[in-house]
């Protein structure tokens, strides 16, 4: 089943153009990456999915309807978005940051309900954030700052989550266990797309990968197909070796070093 679906998608900022015919379907269940060189669009398009950017051509349609037909709230309570920097307010604890999570479901008093005690203690245990639970959010390490996020995307509970870089400036342990966190999210009634800029954690745990080059597709399929010697020299301007990882088999991508016969020879 198809959660999301884009259709010829173009965007440019001021006539720039950034994103040309981008076409494709996110099916329900998966974690999907968007991976690209620097400036290929990434954001951008993840920016167009979460209606932050107005369409300006193309369609974009989740659960058979129209991005452009949902209010502000009701795109909220199918669609949870975290920007690549997103801004934490002054002094919120981050115990009040998961609860946030809960304001597209809330009416208009915003009274609390027994569900949303229960997505938000839910969110809280998956993302383990007991222990730093009180504490203020703005004080927090990358890694733990990262995961309070995570809690309170998930406590919004949406069936799709837009992630923008979640693993940007993790040290590797960190960015283990955010994609890890973001693996167990991502269950059979919930998609995660994801723009990662490391394309072997893209390899190892996303399912299925959507590579753009200069604001084209400019491929798209199961993760460890998509990421081949051709593909990666081609959109990277690179020269790279694609080994095995010994644990499961996941690509290993290890660029050449370009002047190594050269400096042996000195
Ligand atoms: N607000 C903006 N105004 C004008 N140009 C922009 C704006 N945001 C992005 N761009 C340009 O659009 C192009 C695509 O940017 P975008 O951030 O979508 O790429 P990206 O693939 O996410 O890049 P990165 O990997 O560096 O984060 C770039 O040339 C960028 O300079």
């Amino acid at each position: 089943m198809t959660v999301l679906h884009a259709r010829n998608l173009q965007f440019g900022y001021h006539d720039k153009p950034v994103l040309q015919d981008v076409s494709f379907s996110l099916p329900r269940g998966k974690l999907i990456g968007i991976v690209g060189p620097n400036g290929s669009g990434k954001s951008t398009l993840l920016k167009l999915l979460a209606g932050q950017l107005p369409l300006q051509q193309g369609e974009v349609d989740i659960h058979g309807q129209a991005l452009t037909r949902f209010s502000t709230k009701a795109l909220a309570r199918q669609m949870a978005f975290l920007p690549q920097r997103p801004v934490m307010a002054e002094g919120i604890r981050v115990e009040q940051l998961v609860q946030y999570g809960r304001h597209p479901h809330q009416g208009w008093f915003n009274q609390w309900s027994a569900e949303d005690a229960r997505e938000v203690a839910r969110a809280r245990d998956i993302m383990q954030l007991g222990p730093i639970w009180q504490r203020i959010a703005s004080s927090l390490s990358g890694g733990q700052a990262q995961r309070a996020w995570l809690g309170m995307i998930l406590a919004q509970n949406t069936g799709l989550i837009l992630l923008d870089e979640p693993t940007s400036a993790l040290d590797i342990g960190l960015q283990t266990e955010v994609m890890e966190s973001i693996r167990q999210i991502t269950t059979e009634d919930r998609t995660v797309l994801i723009v990662i800029h490391d394309l072997g954690m893209a390899a190892r745990y996303c399912d299925e990968l959507i590579a753009l080059d200069g604001g084209r597709i400019a491929a798209m399929g199961p993760a460890r197909e998509v990421i081949t010697k051709a593909l990666v020299d081609r959109l990277y301007n690179t020269n790279v070796d694609i080994l095995a990882a010994p644990d499961d088999g996941a690509p290993v991508i290890v660029p050449r070093r370009r002047n190594r016969d050269a400096a042996a020879n000195l």
